[in-house]
């Protein structure tokens, strides 16, 4: 089983992720981390502070010599910012005439769609300073840092992860054509990652209209796993499921509103008999004429394309300051506003191929099991050949 635990506050020193029960032998280097949390800083639409944080790493355990030794992973990201927050997030007291100005200063004005107002009820807080602090999306960095070392597992095992933006707002990328996991150099190069130029351009228009409207935007990414042999997670128990552990993930996500498992919504608009996915066997192994279920029915990948939509709500921190009251006077107001991002969607991509590379990981390890990546790579081999010729099915590669 692998699990997985984030720590730290976004204007804090630093953030820690731990990863426990990868097998030995995966190749995980400080530059493949690097690479994955560089891809999430970028994407149109991001905010000032992406601009200058370097997300500098230290691998502080788990590994040696490039592979990982069974043991559980720590890595640390430094926050560029720190010196600027050192006395307003000091660990130790501080004198409260020490807490002025636009840092310092207790945040009363509450964000609707922000965890502000709720967090300060729930944990009894007259500020929503230290809610913000944990609620903040700055905590994915962990993710995507944790999940490059599952990606780099999975990729031993033939599993590889593409994510690309499918919408912005109103605009769709509306081509069924999709990537596949050599393209994701071009789509580091597109403003919002999407595969489809005329798409991308719209969406960038809508991007900026929102910054110069002083709105903010959400849309829809989606992750599409290549190479998942069939038979990972089960129907035999709700908490088994590839879709509910694919789900739960992605909805741990901040912002994010929905997910989608395949053609998801579209399928519930269909009638049966253009809403599955119809079997052929060719070469001696069964595969589908498509691929609406996304890879994955009865809770469990079917070796197609596994394919997971990650709906995020526009950002809530609106420039175009929303109605709110002042939680210290009851007063009505406009919520407190500072920099923030216009449209994250690119980096929320980033962050749900990260959480579905975990999920799938876990799952690989549930049914295959081993120390070493070389016994799970053999377990895994010795069940795709003990099913018999009239079951086996094409996994699709990318
Ligand atoms: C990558 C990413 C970046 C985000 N950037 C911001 C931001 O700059 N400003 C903001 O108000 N919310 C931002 N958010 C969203 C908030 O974290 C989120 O709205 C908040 O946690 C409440 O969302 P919830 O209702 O889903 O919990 C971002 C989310 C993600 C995934
Ligand atoms: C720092 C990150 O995203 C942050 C997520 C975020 C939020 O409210 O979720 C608010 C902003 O933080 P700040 O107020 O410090 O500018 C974003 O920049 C990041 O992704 O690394």
């Amino acid at each position: 089983m692998l699990r997985w635990i984030t720590a730290g506050e976004s204007h804090g020193p630093e953030l820690i992720g731990v990863l426990e029960g990868l097998p030995a032998g995966v190749p995980v280097l400080a530059e493949d981390i690097q690479d994955g949390l560089a891809r999430r800083r970028l994407g149109y639409g991001r905010g000032a502070r992406m601009k200058f944080e370097q997300d500098e790493i230290s691998l502080s355990t788990g590994i040696r010599h490039g592979l990982s030794q069974g043991g559980p992973i720590a890595i640390r990201i430094a926050n560029t910012e720190w010196p600027k927050w050192e006395t307003v997030m000091s660990a130790a007291p501080v004198a409260a005439e020490d807490l002025t100005g636009a840092r310092g200063a207790a945040l009363t004005r509450p964000r609707p769609g922000h965890a502000d107002f709720t967090g300060m009820q729930k944990y009894n807080f007259d500020d929503a300073r230290p809610v913000l602090e944990r609620a903040s999306a700055r905590e994915t960095a962990t993710r995507v840092a944790l999940g490059q070392v599952a990606k780099n597992f999975l990729r031993e095992l033939g599993i590889e992860l593409v994510t690309h933006t499918v919408a912005i707002g109103p605009v769709q990328n509306t081509s069924l054509e999709l990537p596949k996991p050599s393209d994701v150099e071009k789509l580091d190069t597109d403003p919002v990652r999407c595969f489809d130029k005329e798409a991308s351009a719209q969406m960038v228009a809508e991007i900026d209209d929102c910054h110069s409207s002083g709105d903010t935007i959400g849309g829809v990414t989606e992750t599409l796993v290549y190479g998942c042999p069939p038979g990972i997670g089960s129907y035999v128990h709700s908490d088994r499921r590839l879709d509910a552990q694919l789900a739960g993930a992605i909805m741990g996500i901040q912002a994010m509103k929905s997910v989608e498992i395949g053609d998801g919504i579209d399928t519930t608009r269909r009638r049966g008999s253009v809403a599955h996915d119809e079997m052929l066997r060719e070469d001696g192994a069964v595969h589908r004429i498509t691929d609406r279920a996304g890879g994955i029915e009865g809770g469990m990948s079917n070796g197609e394309i596994i394919r997971v939509r990650a709906g995020m709500k526009p950002i809530s921190t609106v420039p175009r300051a929303l109605q709110t009251i002042d939680t210290a006077t009851g007063d009505a107001t406009t919520a407190h506003h500072q920099r923030s991002d216009v449209c994250a969607v690119p980096a929320a991509g980033v962050v749900a191929e990260a959480m579905v590379a975990l999920v799938i990981a876990n799952a690989v390890l549930e049914k295959f099991g081993g120390d070493s990546v070389g016994e799970t790579k053999r377990n895994m081999e010795s069940y795709l050949a003990a099913i018999p010729e009239t079951l086996r099915s094409r996994i699709a590669r990318g």
